[in-house]
């Protein structure tokens, strides 16, 4: 996979994101996500959960288990930012910024 791939797999997932954050389908867990009765507090939880379980991936040296639990934290985070009226262009920015 190329970088440009990888970038535009980020930009169709949270694209994705903000089409169910605008419809709020019933059998979308993403939709789930922005009209739980916790608030944002289910998306957070779901980040804190899965960083724990990243952590034990990476202490077990799993290295399919790393890329499975990394994946849950970057949609979470996605679902984040699309949460707080932020974009995957602002995490973009200030990664870029830091070069
Ligand atoms: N990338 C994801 C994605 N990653 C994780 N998840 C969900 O996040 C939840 C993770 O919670 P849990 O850890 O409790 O799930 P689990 O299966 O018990 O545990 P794990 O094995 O995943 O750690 C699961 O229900 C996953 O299905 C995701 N749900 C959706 N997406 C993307 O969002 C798109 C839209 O999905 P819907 O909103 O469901 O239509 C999909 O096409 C995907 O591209």
């Amino acid at each position: 996979m190329t970088d440009a791939d990888a970038d535009e797999i980020l930009d169709e997932l949270f694209s994705v994101i903000e089409q169910r954050k605008a419809d709020l389908p019933e059998d979308s867990y993403t939709a789930s996500l922005f009209t739980h009765e916790k608030g944002e507090n289910a998306v957070l939880e779901k980040l804190g959960e899965e960083t724990t379980e990243l952590i034990l991936a990476a202490k077990d040296d799993d290295h399919e288990e790393i890329a499975h639990e990394s994946a849950d934290i970057v949609y979470h985070l996605l679902v984040m930012l699309a949460m707080k009226d932020l974009d995957v262009s602002d995490l973009r920015d200030e990664l870029a910024e830091r070069r």
